[in-house]
């Protein structure tokens, strides 16, 4: 039995409505069926996520902006009435976000991810109600009857484990099972979304309940490829990666899969399937346990930008016992979590997230850093990209670093930083973020540069 996860660009449009029927028509073992809010058409249009958003963040006491409102309408009323579907659906999810609004006027937080949610919610009874209107047994299950309990902290919740044997109640349901991604409900009764991007995690969790045999996962391109296809022009497909591998390259910039989305399948290694809606023909990349190596040691390199740098230096900061210890707890203390913690001899630097340092907040950790660690220069670096170069080979490679190093420097890249982690199946480099396109196509030419040959 599948478990298959559609994106919001594969249920953008009727269009794309009838692609997914006929995916799910072409494989009976397609049970279980999770779908995104309808997403971008086009190049400029706008998700539905993001115009739930805009209008979560428009009402008040009394109102809220009547344009959103008819922006969220619209997505909908174009897909039903271009499917033919019963208008009294329209009336529904007019209801529907009528109902969410006043019930959680009083809690922004709420709100917002009330809202968020009625868009995978909203379009999950619209495909359910399409399936039905061609003679498919279809059913709508909301994540509460599928009891997917998560922690609740909203935009970034987390699926609690007892979830798991509630969904595996749900094999008994007969038909297609139509659910919407992107969120869960808490003990306490709220609707809670998982972090953006969150649908990929609602499949997985699904395909980790139900036992499933493969989670497939649809988007808009034929394969993950080794590096981003909006930094280089069809770059190499990837057939199959490990799941160390993917949680490495999803995390660091490879948008194409949610890095949360895997922990759910790794423990029962189901194989994660991505595939294309638009050309479900081609055979996609598996994500699986282990590998065969195919004498690339490098198998992607990834990039993400919003980075920062707290950098601080002691005299004999080697002999202070506790001073990383004391550093890091001023940081669980404020909030603020970090990535990385390269470290010399007298100094050491935090990298983290920069929206985590708003004016404020930086302030304060560079005050009590200055006054609890009594550091003798600190300061705060910003504009960092990271780039991860990952592949299961790279530890049995001699010479990895030195290309990466070269690469860096005709692309004339300066190295802020170089960390490797102990699994050697990644190294990472900070760059400034205006290096970093420039960084990646170099990194990608030296180390396929077959690949590169051939389209030259
Ligand atoms: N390495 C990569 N391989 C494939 N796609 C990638 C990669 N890195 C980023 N992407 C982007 O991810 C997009 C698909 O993810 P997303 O927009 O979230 O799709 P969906 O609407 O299906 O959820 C692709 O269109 C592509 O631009
Ligand atoms: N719709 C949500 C969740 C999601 O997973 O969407 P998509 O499948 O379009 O990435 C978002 O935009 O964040």
């Amino acid at each position: 039995m599948k478990v298959v996860k559609f994106g919001g660009s594969s249920v953008a449009s009727a269009t794309q409505y009838k692609k997914v029927a006929s995916i799910l028509a072409a494989d009976p073992e397609r049970k279980a069926v999770i779908v995104s809010a309808p997403g971008k058409r086009h190049e400029g249009d706008t998700k539905t996520t993001d115009l739930l958003i805009r209008l979560a963040e428009s009402v008040g006491e009394r109102d809220f902006d009547e344009s959103a409102f008819q922006a969220v309408l619209k997505r909908y009323q174009d897909i039903i009435d271009e499917l033919e579907l019963d208008s009294s659906l329209m009336t529904e999810v007019e209801g529907h976000l009528h109902e969410v609004i006043s019930m959680y006027r009083q809690s922004k937080d709420r709100l917002l991810d009330g809202l968020k949610a009625s868009g995978e919610d909203l379009n999950a009874k619209v495909m359910a109600a399409y399936l039905t209107s061609l003679g498919r047994k279809a059913t709508y299950i909301s994540p509460k009857r599928a009891g997917m309990i998560v922690t609740d902290e909203p935009g970034n919740a987390q699926i609690l484990p007892e979830s798991y044997p509630e969904i595996a109640k749900l094999r008994g349901v007969e038909g297609v099972l139509v659910i919407p991604g992107f969120f869960g409900y808490s003990y306490e009764g709220n609707i809670v979304t998982f972090p953006r991007g969150g649908s990929d995690i609602t499949g997985s969790i699904i395909a980790a309940g139900l036992d499933a045999t493969e989670y497939e996962n649809f988007t808009d391109v034929d394969s993950i490829y080794c590096v981003s296809p909006k930094m280089v022009d069809q770059p190499r497909e990837l057939k199959e990666l490990t799941y160390r591998e993917m949680r490495e390259l999803a995390y660091s910039g490879f948008s194409v899969f949610h890095d949360e989305a895997l922990q759910p399948v790794v423990h029962k290694k189901i194989p994660v399937c991505v595939k294309n809606t638009n050309r479900p023909e081609a055979k996609g990349t598996r994500i699986v346990a282990s590998r065969e190596l195919d004498g690339h040691p490098v198998i992607g390199i990834a990039s993400d930008e919003g980075f920062c740098s707290i950098n601080m230096t002691k005299y004999l900061m080697n002999r202070e016992l506790g001073f990383g210890r004391k550093l890091l707890a001023i940081l669980e203390d404020e909030g603020v979590s970090y990535e990385h913690t390269p470290s010399g001899i007298d100094n050491m630097s935090v990298i983290l997230r920069s929206h985590q340092l708003y004016n404020g907040q930086e302030a304060r950790v560079l005050n009590r850093i200055r006054e609890e660690l009594q550091v003798e220069d600190l300061y705060v670096e910003r504009d960092l990209a990271m780039i991860m170069v990952v592949g299961e080979g790279m530890n049995q490679t001699i010479g990895i670093a030195s290309k990466a190093t070269q690469a860096l420097a005709q692309a004339g890249a300066n190295i802020k930083m170089i960390n490797q982690g102990s699994s050697e199946v990644s190294m990472m480099f900070g760059v400034n973020v205006a290096d970093v396109e420039k960084a990646v196509r170099s990194l990608y030419h030296i180390y396929f540069p077959a690949e590169v040959g051939q389209k030259a």
